[in-house]
C-alpha cells in the first residue's frame, strides 16, 4: 500500500487516519501545526509524527486535512518534499482540484474528497473527484484510504459543493435536529436523559430502515403515520412551520458557502 502521509490531524484527519488503519495502510507519517498534537496522535494509531514538509517525503499517498484558510499555506510546505507520482488527496471543502495542481505543481495526482464525521467511527460516506491528472489508479488508491471510514462514492468535480450541502454538512442537520427533539422532549416534562435516549436510538433505528436495500423515505414515513394520529398532526405542524423549504434553504446556503471558499 506504500507510505500515507496525513498533513492536519484534527477532527476530519483523525477520523480518516483511523479508517487507514483499519484498511491496513500500516506505514503512516502524521503532521500537525498544533505543537504536540501529531506527536499524541502518532502514538495513539502507532504512526510517526514529522513536521509538515518532512511528513510527505516517501509518501506515496497524501492525505490533506487542514482548514481551506490555512490550505495555502500547508500546500507551499509540502510541495517541494512531494514524491513524482504520489497521489494527493484533499477534503478541504470549496478548493478545487484545479487550485490544488497549481500549487502542488505537474508530478503528482490530486484527488477531491468530501467525507463526513460518521467516519469516526466507520460509518462515514465520502464523495471522491479526480483532478486533471488523476486517472483510474489514484482514484482506486484514494478509494482504498477513504473505505476505511465508510462508503466512498465518485462524482464529476461539478458537484462537490452539492455533495459538500449534502452529506458533509448533513450530519450536523441531524444533529440540530436531535437538539430540538430532545429540548422539546424536555418541554413535554421527558427527562432529559431519557429524552436524550430516546431521540438517539430513534435517529439510529430510522438509519436503518432507511439503509435497507429499496427503502424509500416517503414510504417509511407513511407507515408511521395512522390516519388521524399522532404524526400526522405533527407532520402537518412542520409543513405549515415549512420546514421542508427551509431545508432545501439551508442546504443551498451550503453549497453556496463551498464555491465561495473556492474564490478564496
Ligand atoms: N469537520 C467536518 O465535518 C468536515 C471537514 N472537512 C474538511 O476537513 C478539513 C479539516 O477540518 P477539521 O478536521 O474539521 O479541522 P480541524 O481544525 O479539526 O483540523 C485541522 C488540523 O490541521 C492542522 N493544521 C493547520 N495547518 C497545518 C499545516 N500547515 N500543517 C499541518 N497541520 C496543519 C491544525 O492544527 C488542525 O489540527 C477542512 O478543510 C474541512 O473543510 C470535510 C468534510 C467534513
Ligand atoms: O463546515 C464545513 O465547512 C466543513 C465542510 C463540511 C463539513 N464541515
Amino acid at each position: 500500500m506504500g507510505r500515507l502521509a496525513v498533513i492536519g490531524v484534527g477532527v476530519m484527519g483523525e477520523a480518516l487516519l483511523a479508517g487507514a488503519r483499519r484498511a491496513g495502510f500500516d506505514d503512516v507519517v502524521v503532521a500537525d501545526a498544533a505543537p504536540g498534537r501529531a506527536e499524541q496522535v502518532a502514538q495513539q494509531y502507532d504512526a510517526t509524527a514529522a513536521p509538515t514538509a518532512e511528513a510527505v517525503e516517501g509518501a506515496d499517498l497524501v492525505l490533506l486535512a487542514v482548514k481551506p484558510q490555512y490550505l495555502p499555506e500547508a500546500v507551499q510546505q509540502i510541495a517541494p518534499g512531494l514524491s513524482a507520482g504520489a497521489v494527493v488527496v484533499s477534503v478541504a471543502a470549496g478548493v478545487t482540484t484545479a487550485t490544488l495542481e497549481d500549487g502542488l505543481g505537474p508530478n503528482v495526482a490530486v484527488v477531491r474528497a468530501m467525507p463526513n464525521t460518521p467516519a469516526l467511527i466507520g460509518e462515514g460516506v465520502t464523495a471522491i473527484s479526480a483532478g486533471s491528472r488523476a486517472g483510474d489508479s489514484a482514484l482506486e488508491v484514494a478509494e482504498k484510504l477513504l473505505a476505511g471510514a465508510g462508503e466512498v462514492v465518485t462524482v464529476p468535480e461539478s458537484l462537490q459543493d452539492a455533495v459538500t450541502a449534502i452529506s458533509g454538512s448533513g450530519p450536523a442537520y441531524l444533529f440540530y435536529l436531535a437538539e430540538a427533539m430532545v429540548d422539546a422532549g424536555v418541554g413535554l416534562g421527558v427527562p432529559r436523559p431519557t429524552a436524550t435516549q430516546l431521540v438517539a436510538q430513534t435517529l439510529r433505528g430510522a438509519a436503518g430502515l432507511l439503509a435497507q436495500d429499496d427503502a424509500h423515505p416517503t414510504l417509511l414515513r407513511e407507515r408511521v403515520t395512522s390516519p388521524g394520529g399522532t404524526t400526522a398532526a405533527a407532520i402537518a405542524a412542520l409543513d405549515a412551520g415549512a420546514v421542508r423549504a427551509d431545508v432545501a434553504a439551508a442546504m443551498r446556503a451550503a453549497a453556496r458557502r463551498s464555491q465561495e471558499l473556492s474564490g478564496q
